[in-house]
């Protein structure tokens, strides 16, 4: 039985993360994609120029027309702009008692730009977060959650418990693209016992862009899959290097991570 995963997330036009990232990834692990969009940004390999959000009913509609007809397997949540659209969202996941989610609390770039206005933290935290399985912040979304600064595997582990703690998530991985020298691609794993480190080869690349929704969505495609939340986080962070590996130079910035590998050997 073909299994079906749900992307909330928001559009990049330059193709390379968001709902586009998203689709990409789950057709790779061969699971039907569908999708509600949030919010249409005009983004290249350089950063996001302009932001705008999808109505808040458009968005209810497009899951309520989702949830009617196909039964979802997971579901992953990306950039979602602002507290409204939070809020909305949070409160169809709860209804629909949707267990098997990945929260990626889109909220920076690794370009630094700011892809979550102020007040809608405070939603992510309270109403979102609570219901994730996973909650996969990178480098700059983990300070900002546990607001602490972040440097080094240690930091990275007391956000995780920071995290898991105040915000209630089941599991936080902490991602370490953001990370410098030896700590860059080493995520940290907290499941409120154990820490676990996982270790991908470090890609020597400028082209990272898609990165971050890329891991949420295999994780969320692997879940879909079956899979059990440890061993989806695992194959996902091995889809993520291999991506990285394909990388594509396009653009003057920050290429996208590339999905093609199945075709090239
Ligand atoms: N240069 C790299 N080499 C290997 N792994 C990387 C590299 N950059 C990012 N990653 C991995 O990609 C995933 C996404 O992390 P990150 O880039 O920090 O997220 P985001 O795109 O949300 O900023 C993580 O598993 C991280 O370890
Ligand atoms: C529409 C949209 N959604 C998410 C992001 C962030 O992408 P991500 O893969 O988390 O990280 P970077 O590529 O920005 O490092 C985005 N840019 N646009």
């Amino acid at each position: 039985m073909t299994k079906v995963a749900l992307t909330i997330a928001g559009s990049d036009s330059g193709g390379g993360a968001g709902i586009q990232a998203d689709l990409r990834t789950f057709a790779f692990h061969c699971v039907h994609g569908v999708s509600a969009l949030t919010c249409v940004t005009a983004q290249n390999t350089l950063g996001v120029s302009a932001v705008e959000a999808i109505s808040v009913a458009m968005v209810i509609k497009q899951i309520e027309a989702i949830l009617q007809d196909f039964e979802i397997n997971a579901v992953k949540t990306g950039m979602l702009l602002n507290g409204t659209i939070i809020e909305a969202v949070a409160q169809q996941l709860k209804q629909r008692h949707l267990s098997q989610l990945v929260v990626d609390p889109v909220m920076v770039s690794r370009t630094g730009a700011k892809l979550l206005n102020q007040q809608a933290i405070d939603s992510l935290k309270q109403l979102l977060i609570p219901q994730a399985l996973i909650v996969t912040p990178n480098r700059y979304e983990a300070q900002l959650l546990s607001e602490m600064e972040i440097n080094t595997i240690e930091d990275m582990k007391q956000a995780a418990n920071k995290i898991y703690h105040n915000l209630r998530a089941k599991v936080v991985l902490v991602k370490g693209g953001g990370m410098s020298g030896s700590l860059k691609g080493v995520d940290v794993w907290f499941d409120g016992n154990e820490y676990e480190l996982l270790r991908g080869t470090i890609v020597d690349t400028k082209n990272t862009h898609g990165t971050g929704c890329t891991l949420s969505a295999a994780i969320a495609a692997n879940l879909a899959l079956e899979k059990d939340l440890y061993s989806a986080v695992q194959a996902a962070k091995n889809y993520v290097t291999t991506a990285l590996q394909h990388s594509l130079n396009l653009g003057a910035g920050n290429g996208p991570v590339g999905h093609f590998f199945p075709l090239l050997s």
